[in-house]
């Protein structure tokens, strides 16, 4: 049976993420991904794992609407991403918190500028932004960085820096696609740990990631794809050493 947004709307665990038999070829031939059914619910911290080819990155795509399935439906937020309209798009991406593995945070920009500007775009007051901006960068420990440039800041200040700016608007939901894929083992610990703080403030998490170390002792939701084919889904779950 299909997906049905209205009834969850007002449920507390509602899902938040859906796939719906979702499958994706790029081109003729082997599908990136085959005949997805997942759902992730509100406040939940999932991470997605498996080998290099095997269709995460194309998962976190379809969540964003950068790509279109080739069959089935994804939601998101309790929208039906398909039924989005183009000019809604940009606003819709908006209201996602996103990290990547390069950071992508604005060269010519200081910390504090990082930060505010995911908030000027979707044009918040001044006063609000001067409130909002410190708050954030102090639960992020960058307190004493804010008028430092991104080249000044080492890889874990950075990646700190860009979940700020994913984070300062508020959103249900974060994507992070492999955020420790740069950093030494106490940075992605570092990254994990304010995660998982975020997380219990209520933010749903969903990270992919090649960090074996990391999702073993994490112990939380781990959802396992290979070939494109979601292989396994276990609460409490490791990295499945099979693929
Ligand atoms: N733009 C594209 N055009 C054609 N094929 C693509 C495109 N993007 C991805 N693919 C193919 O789709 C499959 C899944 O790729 P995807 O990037 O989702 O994998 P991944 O699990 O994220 O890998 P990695 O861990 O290396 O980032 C791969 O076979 C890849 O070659």
């Amino acid at each position: 049976m299909a997906y049905d947004m209205n009834k969850h709307l007002n449920e507390i665990n509602a899902p938040v993420i859906v796939f719906e038999n979702v499958s994706k070829a790029y081109q003729k031939g082997t599908p990136a991904i085959s005949n997805i059914n997942l759902q992730i619910r509100k406040g939940e911290f999932v991470f997605i794992v498996g080998s290099s080819g095997s269709g995460k990155s194309t998962m976190i795509k379809l969540m964003l609407k950068e790509i279109e399935p080739t069959n089935g439906k994804v939601y998101v937020n309790y929208k039906d991403l398909s039924r989005l309209r183009r000019g809604q798009v940009a606003k819709y991406r908006r209201s996602l918190g996103v990290v990547f593995q390069n950071f992508r945070l604005l060269k010519d920009r200081n910390v504090y500028e990082n930060v505010a500007f995911a908030q000027r775009v979707i044009e918040t007051p001044n006063r609000i932004i001067r409130r909002q901006v410190p708050a954030i960068l102090s639960v992020m420990g960058l307190s004493d960085k804010h008028k430092s440039l991104p080249s000044e800041l080492s890889g874990g200040e950075q990646q700190r820096v860009a979940l700020a700016r994913a984070l300062v608007n508020n959103p249900i939901i974060l994507l992070a696609d492999e955020p420790t894929g740069n950093l030494d083992p106490k940075n992605s610990w570092e990254i994990m740990r304010l995660l998982e703080e975020i997380n219990k403030r209520g933010t749903t998490v969903v990270v992919v990631t090649h960090n074996s170390d990391i999702v073993d002792k994490m112990q939380k939701r781990v959802i396992t794809m290979n070939k494109g084919i979601l292989i396994s889904d276990e609460q409490k779950g490791g990295y499945t050493r099979a693929h």
